[in-house]
């Protein structure tokens, strides 16, 4: 993490690490340190002015570190997600967020079909089926079903849901979505209750932020509501599902399956997920290409430099 004072001109501007390791390559840091001056937050003075941070990966912003910057006015982070900010002390002192998920939606919803398709046509269990022998000695493996024609409910319909439903439109599903607030920039059918969305859904994509209001909104009545053959895929935040809950209906076959990218106490995975066929597990990986991490960069560095020159964040949350 990084906070930045201004553009660097001749009186060097300040910066801020409180990352345990480099937080960003050597490129990226060399375009950062020839506009602005970078400090690690242990070397801030005590009376600094610093009035950005940058926030690289999900490192915390805590109320402490929002309280030694009492001159902030900006938070660029890199990250699509941005749970690990304190958006509550943020609000209150009407300190503004930029987030990453433009440089890296596109990537991320690739991924969440990916993850679909995964589920619905078997593909890594038939690998594993293939690899093991078992083709041959036990015949062929059972089908998986389609893609087209599927009811998808989207929870969170920002930058990255938006992909997501683009890409499965063109799959020929139906979508639908639950979001804070109905979009009127889109026809899909909107449920303000994520229940009567899974009531009406075969498939569930979760791809919104976590906060106090979504943590668990994916829960036993929810699962109840989609019902025995329906499928949950997870590129948002683990926390936005009861894990415990999610793996009981899995286990005892009360959905059909499930494709998780991201867990409540990561890099810790429910040891009976491992044992699934019908569940796809991912190590928090949708958002890494070279390509989304070259973007994120330049969104970075177009936020900072939107601050000093008092235009509009590019990505504000
Ligand atoms: O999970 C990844 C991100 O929030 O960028």
């Amino acid at each position: 993490m990084a906070a930045i004072t201004g553009e660097a001109e001749a009186e060097a501007p300040g910066v801020v690490f409180v990352h345990g390791s480099p937080p960003f390559g050597l490129p990226f840091k060399d375009r950062l340190l020839s506009r602005f001056q970078l400090i690690h937050m242990s070397e801030l003075p005590e009376s600094s002015h610093v009035k950005v941070m940058l926030c690289m990966d999900h490192t915390p912003v805590t109320s402490q570190t929002l309280y030694k910057l009492p001159s902030l006015e900006c938070i660029v982070a890199s990250s699509a997600g941005v749970d690990h900010i304190d958006l509550t002390t943020c609000r209150l002192r009407g300190i503004a967020v930029a987030n990453g998920s433009q440089a890296f939606s596109e990537d991320v919803a690739d991924y969440a079909v990916a993850l679909l398709m995964d589920v619905l046509r078997k593909i890594s269990a038939g690998d594993r089926y293939l690899r093991s022998g078992l083709w041959s000695t036990k015949g062929d493996y059972p089908l998986g079903w389609k893609l087209g024609g599927k009811r998808v409910g989207i929870v969170g319909l920002g930058n990255i849901g938006s992909e997501v439903a683009k890409r499965l439109v063109a799959f020929g599903c139906a979508i639908a979505y639950n979001s804070r607030k109905k979009r009127s920039s889109v026809s899909f059918p909107y449920y303000a209750d994520v229940c009567d969305l899974a009531a009406n859904s075969d498939i569930l994509v979760i791809c919104g932020a976590l906060t106090s209001e979504t943590h668990h909104i994916i829960n036993k009545d929810v699962m109840t509501a989609l019902g025995k053959e329906g499928v949950i895929i997870n590129v948002g935040r683990g926390s936005l599902i009861n894990q415990k809950e999610l793996v009981q209906f899995l286990v005892e076959g009360q959905i059909r399956g499930a494709g998780l990218d991201v867990f409540e106490n990561e890099p810790i995975v429910p040891r009976e997920l491992l044992e699934l066929d019908n569940v796809v597990l991912s190590p928090h990986n949708a958002v890494v290409t070279p390509e989304a991490f070259e973007a994120m960069q330049e969104l970075a560095i177009s936020n900072l430099g939107a601050f000093f020159s008092n235009k509009p964040l590019l990505s504000p949350i």
